[in-house]
Parts: C-alpha cells; sequence; structure tokens
C-alpha cells in the first residue's frame, strides 16, 4: 500500500502505524504541487493538514486513491464532493485538537481582557507602565459568546464556566431544548447569533468555512457588540471580515482581538500591516490546535482511520 503525506506530522507515528506500507513523507511536497501530482499514480491514501488542495486535479492524479486523512478536523481544503463521487473515504482528526484550541482561547481572552501581553518589551524598554495596566479586567463574571457549539466550543464552554464565566452559544444546527447545553462544569445558554454579539464580552468562532459562513462576523456584527468587547477567531479566516475587524479596533469601537487564523495563509503583508501599532491584538500563525500533546494524538487518530480503511478494504 502506498501512502502520500505532504505535510508535516509525526513521522515516527506515521512509519509504526502503517507498517509495510510504501510511505513518501516529504513535509515540503505541499509546496512543490506538480511534484506532489506526480507522484500520486499509485497512492492508496493521503494525509493532508490545511495546506494541500485535494480537489478534482489531485483526484484525477490519484487513481487509486481510496482514503484522505486530515491532520486536523477544518475540511474547507478538500473537495468533499467529488472524494464521495470516487468513494473515497475521509478522516478528519476529530476531537484530537480541541483542547489545545479551547485553551489557546481561554489563555488569549485572558491576556486581552489584562491587556499583559505587550507588557515584557515594555518593561524590557524601561516602561514601567503600571498606570495604563491598573484597569485589567477578570475573566471571571464575564459573559463568552460562541459561534457554533461542536466539540471545540464545548471545550471552550467547560473551561469558560469553570473560570466563572457566564457562557451563551449561537447554533442554529442544535435545538434549543437538551442535555447538549448542559456541560460538566455549567449550563450554556442557547442564544439568537444578535444575543450572543451583543450580550458578551469575549467572542470566540467555532464554526467552519462555508458559504453559509463567510463573513458572518462583519461590519455589521461587531457594530453590534460592546465596545470593550474581545473578539478571538481560532476557527477559519474567512468567518470574519479582517478589515473591518482592523477598522473597528483601530476606531476603539472593540477592546481587543485574537487571531489565529486568515482569509489567506500565509497572509500578505497588506492584511496583516491593518493590525501594525494596534496594542490590543494578538496574532498567530495557525497554531491554535498545535500543541506538543494535540501534535500525537492527532497524528495517531488519522493514522489509525486511514489504516482501518484501508484494511477493512482490502478484507
Ligand atoms: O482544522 C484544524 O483542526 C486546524 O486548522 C489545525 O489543523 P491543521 O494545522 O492541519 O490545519
Amino acid at each position: 500500500m502506498q501512502i502520500v503525506v505532504p505535510e508535516f506530522m509525526e513521522e515516527d507515528i506515521l512509519r509504526a502505524g502503517l507498517p509495510g506500507c510504501g510511505i513518501t513523507y516529504d513535509p515540503g511536497l505541499v509546496e512543490r504541487r506538480e511534484d506532489l501530482l506526480a507522484c500520486l499514480g499509485g497512492a492508496d491514501a493521503i494525509i493532508v493538514r490545511n495546506r494541500t488542495r485535494v480537489d478534482a486535479a489531485l483526484l484525477e492524479k490519484a487513481p487509486k486513491l481510496r482514503a484522505v486523512g486530515r491532520l486536523g478536523v477544518g475540511l474547507d481544503n478538500i473537495d468533499l464532493q467529488a472524494c464521495k463521487a470516487r468513494g473515497i473515504a475521509v478522516f478528519p482528526a476529530s476531537g484530537a485538537n480541541d483542547i489545545s484550541v479551547a485553551e489557546y482561547v481561554i489563555s488569549s481572552a485572558m491576556v486581552l481582557l489584562r491587556g499583559i501581553h505587550a507588557m515584557p518589551s515594555r518593561l524590557a524598554d524601561g516602561d514601567w507602565a503600571r498606570a495604563a495596566l491598573m484597569n485589567g479586567r477578570e475573566i471571571s463574571g464575564k459573559r463568552l459568546g460562541l459561534i457554533g457549539f461542536g466539540s471545540i466550543a464545548r471545550e471552550t464552554a467547560v473551561r469558560a464556566l469553570a473560570l466563572g464565566m457566564e457562557v451563551s452559544a449561537f447554533d442554529p444546527h442544535l435545538a434549543a431544548e437538551g442535555p447538549h447545553w448542559r456541560l460538566k462544569s455549567g449550563q450554556v445558554q442557547p442564544e439568537a447569533l444578535e444575543a450572543v454579539l451583543a450580550g458578551c464580552d469575549v467572542l470566540s468562532l467555532h464554526v467552519p468555512l462555508t458559504a453559509a459562513t463567510r463573513h458572518m462576523v462583519d461590519a455589521a456584527a461587531l457594530g453590534r457588540m460592546k465596545p470593550d468587547a474581545i473578539v478571538i477567531n481560532a476557527a477559519r479566516g474567512g468567518v470574519i471580515d479582517e478589515a473591518a475587524l482592523a477598522e473597528a479596533l483601530r476606531a476603539g469601537r472593540l477592546g481587543g482581538a485574537a487571531l489565529d487564523v486568515f482569509e489567506t495563509e500565509p497572509p500578505p503583508q497588506a492584511d496583516t500591516a491593518r493590525f501594525a501599532g494596534l496594542g490590543n491584538v494578538i496574532l498567530t500563525p495557525h497554531i491554535a490546535g498545535l500543541s506538543r500533546e494535540s501534535n500525537l494524538r492527532v497524528s495517531e487518530v488519522t493514522v489509525r482511520s486511514v489504516r482501518n480503511h484501508l484494511q477493512g478494504e482490502a478484507l
């Protein structure tokens, strides 16, 4: 069996989990599209992160392909319909990076509410800016608003409730009544999108990027929020209108933002320059779901799914 992996993963887990397979592991292959397409002729499975476009052109070059392993949960880089039409199974690593993303959201919220993220460099420059920071806010008693209430949002809510936050969530795919709103650390309040936006102190996005969610948080949505609210996006860049967010921050109509994902990745300089000079912003290079622990879990889950599928089909 032939497995092609054009993006980074835990190589030991890959090789140990697929013994006897021919493995092409080249984390730089994603940058060399022609080379990637050229080595798919005999591939039974491909394992990707979010940068490999698994589209009709790629599938055409992979006539034997039976499985796509996804080292994450976002599937916007994969043509699911084309895979389905060919009978190719797609395996996201559901659940494997939930905790990492949830911890990213909570830690960003705490740091932005307190305003402490810029302090090390200011102090190193000799700026004892005590007065500027003594109005930092506690997370306890604040309201977290979630857009989307899947498993990552739930892990985030569990932690927020344990820290004394109130949590409300908008998810049109879930019934307003039901046990799914009751978590081990408390109760989440289902709300309409408008109510979540208007009532929260911290907004966190947890929806995939689809035609329906593109720019779901636009200038109008941001305009409904409290002027000191924090916006956190560790979902997908296109869900929020980055230009509108930067404008709202610059105009002082929001309290701060943490962005881990961008409309284009890596973002062109003009996109990140929008946030230059803003003291209340954290920008990170799509790492919310990546940690030592989640990298291991994600690789293990993905290898297991691909192996089980290929073995099952071979029987
Ligand atoms: O979709 C995800 O789970 C995150 O984007 C992390 O996965 P990735 O690094 O493989 O994109």
